[in-house]
């Protein structure tokens, strides 16, 4: 969705207790994996909960464009009829990612060991950020590509004709860039390594392992060695795609920062490559029970029910947690400002390569509001000034970027005046429900 809809200014204010059960929507990690690996397999791949925002529909277009058949049966099923590894077809247009780095870099990783051309672009935000980072490893394989300076969409990727294997250390902690490589060894003849140092989210390779590829992860000193076997024959799968942890991020953050809230919301990931925020918020001293433990769709998740809690603590959020928390640090930010003593987190530069330089929209939007921020390239220190003092009172700039709409708003719901964001509409590529979610609950929002 490159054709940018209007800007949605949004407004929040302090709202009443919230409560009652919010049932967020699938993951989006899994979302656009389940479609991509269901588009390699031979054969119908049936999903269910796919979350229908708008990165993962540009998702299932791009599959469509490669030759895959993709079906909506009804709210959240979905079907594809894959093409086989090594079977997609050249696009006959530019593939168009709108918003999604997860999209664009996976599909660019799965097209570049098949001998067909493709040009990729997106949005605004999208056409920003580097793509270096996957085209780098990608002509290793024998790929290569032809995009703006520094590594920008729009981009042209010509698949290797004769594709060889590889063996690649990953040089930032990125789940994109690790199953980029990882989809590009599926078509490649031999064994493909990729290792990391830190464990990022390891969605790619379960599912690779569900859907049948020779995949071996091994824990040495230089960090997880993942090895794949190329050009397996993928089988369909039956998808049941759990609710999104990063989605269940802001529901839960404020339920803990709005007065007298009492929520639950089942079905959360504990996916130790997933659940950092869940154990920074337990340092912080939130009241959250983890209740019935269980296995769903694969993954363990549990029920949360979650409490005000009026007198959390800034802490050290320790740097190595960052990989299993990357999306949360914008909430994080308004928890912290909503809790006293200082939040110190380090380690965060992979901020600034994400739908916005989310450190420092995270920054002045909170400056705006009354809150004191240190920041340096990789690191955000908020100053907390406890519950319910933040002054709000401010517009914050959301630059394209849904995490950063999201994150304002519930500030707005716990400080002292109102807070806006100019604008609301890219809260669609990940959480298409937000807003009448969190009005159900009792949020004050529109
Ligand atoms: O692999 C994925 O599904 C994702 C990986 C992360 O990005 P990086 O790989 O750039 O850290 C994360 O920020 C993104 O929302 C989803
Ligand atoms: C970083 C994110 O997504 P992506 O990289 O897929 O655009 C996100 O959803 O916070």
């Amino acid at each position: 969705m490159s054709a940018h809809t209007e800007a949605q200014p949004m407004q929040a204010s302090k709202s009443g207790p919230l409560k009652g059960v919010a049932e967020v929507p699938g993951d989006k990690s899994i979302s656009h994996r389940a479609l991509i690996f269901g588009a390699m397999a031979v054969g119908e791949t049936k999903i269910t909960g796919l979350l229908e925002g708008q990165d993962v529909l540009d998702t299932a277009r791009a599959m469509q464009a490669f030759g895959a058949e993709v079906t909506q049966h009804g709210p959240g099923a979905w079907s594809v009829h894959g093409v086989g590894v090594g079977g997609f077809r050249e696009p006959v247009d530019m593939i168009d990612c709108g918003n999604s780095g997860t999209g664009v870099r996976l599909i660019m990783g799965t097209m570049a060991t098949t001998a067909i051309t493709a040009t990729f672009t997106g949005d605004a935000s999208l056409r920003k950020r580097p793509m270096g980072r996957v085209t780098e490893p990608l002509a290793l394989f024998g790929a290569r590509a032809y995009g703006r300076q520094g590594g920008r969409l729009p981009m042209t990727l010509v698949g290797a004709a004769n594709p060889v294997p590889v063996r690649y250390a990953l040089p930032v902690a990125s789940a994109q860039v690790k199953s980029a490589v990882l989809l590009a060894g599926l078509n490649a003849p031999g064994e493909t390594m990729v290792i990391e140092k830190e464990p990022t989210r390891d969605h790619s390779e379960r599912m690779l392992l569900g859907f049948g590829a020779k995949l071996n992860v091994e824990r040495t000193g230089e960090g997880h060695v993942i090895t794949l076997t190329g050009r397996p024959e993928l089988r369909p799968q039956t998808v049941a795609v759990p609710r999104d942890p990063s989605s269940a991020a802001f529901p839960v953050s404020a339920a803990l920062l709005v007065d007298g809230s009492d929520i639950t919301v089942p079905g959360v990931s504990q996916n130790l490559t997933r659940n950092g925020l869940y154990l920074t918020l337990v340092e912080m001293g939130a009241s959250i029970e983890f209740m019935n433990p269980r296995e769903e769709g694969g993954e363990p998740v549990a029920d949360l029910r979650v409490r005000f809690t009026g007198d959390l603590k800034g802490i050290e959020v320790p740097p190595e947690r960052a990989p299993s928390m990357i999306d949360e640090y914008p909430i994080l930010s308004v928890i912290a400002a909503n809790a006293t003593g200082k939040t110190v987190m380090r380690g965060v530069k992979e901020l600034r390569v994400k739908e916005s330089d989310r450190i420092d929209a995270m920054a002045r939007g909170l400056e705006a509001c009354g809150v004191v921020i240190e920041e340096d390239e990789d690191t955000l220190i908020v100053h907390g000034l406890g519950a319910g003092n933040v002054p709000g009172g401010a517009t914050a700039k959301t630059h394209l970027d849904h995490r950063i709409a999201m994150s304002f708003l519930i500030l707005g719901m716990c400080a002292k005046k109102p807070v806006a964001v100019d604008d609301a509409s890219p809260i669609v590529t990940s959480f298409p429900i937000f807003v009448p979610l969190m009005k159900r609950l009792g949020a004050t929002l529109g």
